[in-house]
């Protein structure tokens, strides 16, 4: 067995490493004045749907577009889901009322189903980023609520969480009803209501029929226990927090108790939406505005107290509250592309100003697909250009992430993950650099899948900072870094040709950065067993290394202990060898004899003397190595393995058989020895 480590320090982090998060400020819960420019209109749908020509649709077309143009929010009537609030309405009662216990079984656990059971107390929702700010709001005002989450339930992955029967007689049917086998369901609601937006935007009526009919929604059940409204008027604490819905549009099925409040785009201030019987309020979700570049807003809102009953002459009661919130999404793997038409003069592809939210937008959906196998997302950079970009997985638990709502008992990495890549407002995205870097480095931590969420990224700094930013550069070199550690050689060849050309003109030929690329082409020559290529490269870093930074210089000892490895795979044993030399001396007089990488110069060394059957000189570093390695990094270390299988072959090559097979007996009983 020979051993011989290939230093590859080779991976840099970008340089942008802050956690920049931003979060939109609390709003204080205080009454307001109504306010004149903000109306949420009420449109009767029954005259789109019964319609008998384009020009009666367009009218109704028009006022939806209108509304959601304006403020986001309409009131719909005559939308012709039959009798849905009431018998959803009672089934979503009776199960709140099942004793806590019950519910606990059904509990909501992994944000990619989005699926059960969620108590009083759990979940926050807020636009905030910051994680620690997350963690205090929901320590300290949670919101006061508790919700049960039904997704498509003929889905090959995902299951419903659903209650016993004989605990809540006609739940499962009621909800299946709802999603499927009504006359109109909320799913055909969804598709009538997107083809007149289509129609207000000057579309083809279909346009969006075939990116929404695969039912990727989400059903909520939401109860707002009774409480008492001096907690609810707390700083901060509401029933729901302010948040934005995600998907393309949320049905919303309010009771009569109120408290929904809308953000004025325009003044920002918050407004009561009233139930109004008979009509359901729809909201535009994060989606839809991006497909509509921005032109149909995603609106803030919240639940809060309402009017109150007093209970004693100091104290007063919030009522219990449902609503029924059907949360629609496009299909998973709908492209969401900005509709060309909507784009503004001067926006195109290269538009660094629309990029950020284009780019927060892709990446805050990139962030959903934590679980999807690789291929998903591997086949291509799916940001076409900064308005485009691929759901993906990510839709089916969208709900829950886009809402930076942290649920406990979640697995803390993808908490992790979850907090830590902000969910930013539009208007508040840090610089682009920063939120790549998190993403990237967020990625490469927690599921490896950095590959794909790389491309993107790279492809998106290198349009938006251009080809020759440094970042741009940073970013390319790590993505081929990723690439060799999937084995995908080709790629990294080309993407680093492109890093060392720009490289050598833009930063010049002695830049570390210039340095440490060319080094990682010669690896991957050397890898390949391109020995002329390699070495002619490696030698030219070695060389720049040393006149630019110092013989002593980390980096001038990889690239003579990288050029050494070229040499030895050649059989070029006195050339690596004056070279081994000088790393091993340098690394024991800089970082001494115990240093990790001074035992493996040492063991590189020993086994270039072994090649040239010098076995003595071989022995005396080998002992040494093992020895050390015992210690530190201790007997059941594999490198400590390599470390006694090596001297084992040198005592073998000295005859001295008594020592080898006592090494080789300690080898077999070796947790590492295979
Ligand atoms: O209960 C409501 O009225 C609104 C709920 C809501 O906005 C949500 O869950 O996203
Ligand atoms: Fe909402």
């Amino acid at each position: 067995m020979s051993y011989l480590k290939v230093s590859q320090n080779l991976l840099r982090a970008a340089n942008a490493t802050r956690f920049t998060s931003c979060s939109l400020s609390k709003r204080g819960l205080a009454t307001v004045a109504p306010d004149d420019s903000f109306r949420i209109p009420l449109i009767d749908f029954s005259k789109y749907r019964q319609a008998t020509s384009l020009s009666e649709k367009r009218k109704v077309a028009d006022e939806v577009v209108n509304g959601f143009k304006d403020v986001g929010f309409i009131y719909l009537e005559g939308h012709g889901i039959p009798d849905a609030t009431l018998s959803i309405g009672r089934q979503s009662a009776d199960f709140f009322r099942l004793p806590t216990e019950a519910k606990l079984k059904l509990s909501w656990e992994d944000p990619r189903s989005n699926r059960g059971y969620v108590r009083v107390g759990r979940e926050r929702t807020t636009q905030s980023a910051d994680s620690v700010e997350i963690a205090k709001l929901r320590a300290t005002a949670p919101d006061s609520k508790e919700s049960m989450e039904i997704g498509r339930d003929w889905d090959k992955t995902w299951k419903n969480q659903w209650p016993q029967e004989c605990d809540t007689p006609g739940f499962k049917q009621t909800m299946l009803d709802f999603f499927q086998v009504f006359s109109l369901t909320c799913h055909d609601l969804h598709v009538l209501v997107m083809r007149s937006i289509a129609l207000g935007l000057d579309l083809e009526e279909s346009y969006f029929d075939k990116k929404i009919d695969q039912q990727f929604h989400n059903l909520r059940l939401l109860s707002y226990p009774p409480i008492k409204t001096s907690l609810l008027q707390k700083d901060g604490q509401a029933r729901a927090g302010a948040h934005s819905d995600y998907g393309s549009l949320t049905l919303l099925f309010q009771d009569s108790v109120g408290g929904l409040e809308v953000q004025n785009p325009h003044t920002k201030v918050f407004q009561p939406a009233k139930p109004i019987e008979g009509a359901i309020v729809i909201n535009a979700g994060d989606l839809l505005a991006r497909w509509s570049n921005d032109v149909l807003r995603s609106t803030l809102h919240r639940v809060v107290a309402p009017p109150a009953k007093k209970i004693s002459d100091n104290e007063a009661m919030t009522p219990a509250r449902q609503s029924i919130a059907f949360f629609c999404n496009p299909n998973g793997d709908a492209n969401i592309e900005c509709l060309p038409k909507l784009l503004r003069p001067g926006e195109g592809k290269e538009v660094p100003d629309g990029a950020h939210r284009g780019i927060y937008r892709a990446l805050h959906v990139f962030r959903l697909d934590l679980s999807a196998p690789p291929q998903l997302t591997a086949h291509g950079p799916d940001i076409e250009h900064h308005r485009s970009f691929r759901l993906e997985k990510g839709l089916e638990y969208s709900r829950s992430t886009a809402h930076s709502i942290i649920m406990d008992g979640v697995d803390p990495l993808i908490t992790l993950a979850l907090s830590d890549l902000p969910t930013l407002a539009v208007d508040e995205v840090p610089n682009l650099d920063d939120y790549c870097a998190i993403c990237l480095m967020t990625y490469r931590a927690i599921f490896e899948k950095a590959e794909s969420l790389e491309q993107v990224v790279m492809q998106t700094i290198r349009r938006v900072l251009g080809e020759e930013h440094p970042d741009t550069l940073t970013t390319m070199a790590n993505t081929a870094e990723t690439y060799r550690a999937l084995g995908r050689l080709e790629e990294v060849e080309s993407l680093l040709g492109v890093v060392i050309k720009t490289s050598r003109r833009v930063l010049g030929e002695d830049h570390p950065d210039t340095l440490l690329a060319i080094n990682n082409l010669a690896m991957t020559y050397w890898k390949q067993g391109r020995w002329n290529e390699a070495e002619s490269l490696e030698v030219v870093v070695m060389e720049t290394s040393r006149r630019v930074l110092g013989e002593s210089h980390p980096d001038s000892l990889l690239a003579m202990n990288n050029l050494a490895m070229i040499f030895w795979k050649q059989d070029r044993w006195q050339e690596a060898e004056s070279l081994e030399a000088v790393v091993m001396e340098t690394r024991r007089r800089v970082l001494g004899e115990d240093h990790p990488d001074t035992l493996s110069a040492m063991a590189n060394h020993a086994l270039t003397f072994s090649k040239q059957d010098r076995w003595k000189e071989a022995e005396s570093l080998q002992l040494v190595v093992m020895e050390t390695r015992r210690r530190m990094p201790g007997e059941q270390h594999s490198d400590t393995l390599l470390a006694i299988s090596n001297l084992m072959e040198t005592y073998r090559a000295l005859s001295r058989l008594e020592e080898a097979e006592q090494l080789e007996e300690e080898a077999k009983n070796h947790p590492h020895y295979t």
